[in-house]
């Protein structure tokens, strides 16, 4: 792992970091899965969010991303499968530019888990079934008990009404939902932020499961302590940079002032 903010064998602009180093045109298998480059975001009223974020990210890692409130976590994650265009940069996955990819195949390849879970009307089998279906493929019953399970649901809750659920279970059926599209890649916003200590630990499980079923997971916590249980590597956003590339065990060592501050607090 080399998190140096120099490397320049890609041709990219500083800073970047890498989470795992990969030669360039090596085997396409150990390309980066996705690779972030110059990302920037400048607001309509010229404030910079993101300032040339470039960074690699392996297959079938968890990648946390932490940092203060307001650094840019969530908009980084929503670049990711398009939800805004950048100012600059360009994000890759698999080599491609995603700006060549079909939007709606694109999320369905990066399927993202929303902090506020948004739900479509019907019940609860109605929502996991949507993505399938706009594929033409009927999903059967026993996939989407298996799907609930795997989100901490059990079957009683098929035949809810997504207007009937608390927060903490929409959160639920959403990562049914986008897990139903088979993704490649999974972008999480806090995802366990309204659940309860069961439940969280319960989707930690599912997430590492993912993980090691080969899903790319970049995950936005604000739990440090989530990040160190379950995350491979973290990127510690400040101010719109990615300031540091750490292993979680290593965060206390990270050098950057108000990244040391953020931990500090934090822990
Ligand atoms: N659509 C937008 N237009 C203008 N500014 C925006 C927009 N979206 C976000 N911002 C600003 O960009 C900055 C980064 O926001 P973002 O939500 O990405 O931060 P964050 O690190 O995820 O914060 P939090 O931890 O509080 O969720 C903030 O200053 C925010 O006010």
């Amino acid at each position: 792992m080399d998190s140096s903010n120099s490397d320049d064998r890609f041709g990219l602009r500083e800073p970047f970091v890498v989470v795992e180093v990969n030669e360039p045109d090596s085997d396409p298998d150990t390309k980066p899965k996705i690779r972030v480059s110059g990302l920037t975001r400048v607001s309509n009223s010229g404030v910079p969010i993101l300032r040339e974020v470039c960074v690699d990210i392996s297959k079938g890692l968890i990648v946390g991303i932490i940092g203060p409130s307001g650094s840019g976590k969530s908009t980084f994650l929503r670049a990711l499968n398009r939800l805004w265009e950048p100012s600059s940069g360009s994000i890759f996955l698999d080599g491609q530019d995603i700006t060549d990819l079909d939007v709606l195949s694109l999320r369905r390849r990066v399927g993202m888990l929303f902090q506020l879970p948004v739900l479509f009307e019907g019940n609860v089998m109605d929502n996991v079934r949507y993505g399938p279906n706009l594929r033409g493929k009927k999903l059967q019953d026993e996939e989407i008990l298996r799907l609930l399970k795997l989100a901490d649901l059990d079957d009683t809750f098929v035949k809810k009404n997504s207007n009937e659920l608390s927060v903490g279970q929409a959160q639920r059926v959403a990562l049914a939902r986008t897990l139903a599209n088979e993704p490649e890649v999974l972008l999480l916003d806090e995802p366990t932020s309204a659940l309860d200590p069961i439940s969280t630990q319960n989707i930690e499980d599912a997430i590492v499961k993912l993980k090691k079923e080969g899903l790319t997971i970049v995950m936005v916590s604000h739990s440090i302590k989530q990040i160190q249980r379950i995350a491979d590597m973290v990127c510690l956003l400040v101010d719109g940079e990615i300031v540091e590339v750490l292993e979680p065990q290593q965060l206390s060592q990270a050098k950057h002032p108000m990244a040391q501050r953020f931990l500090q607090l934090s822990s």
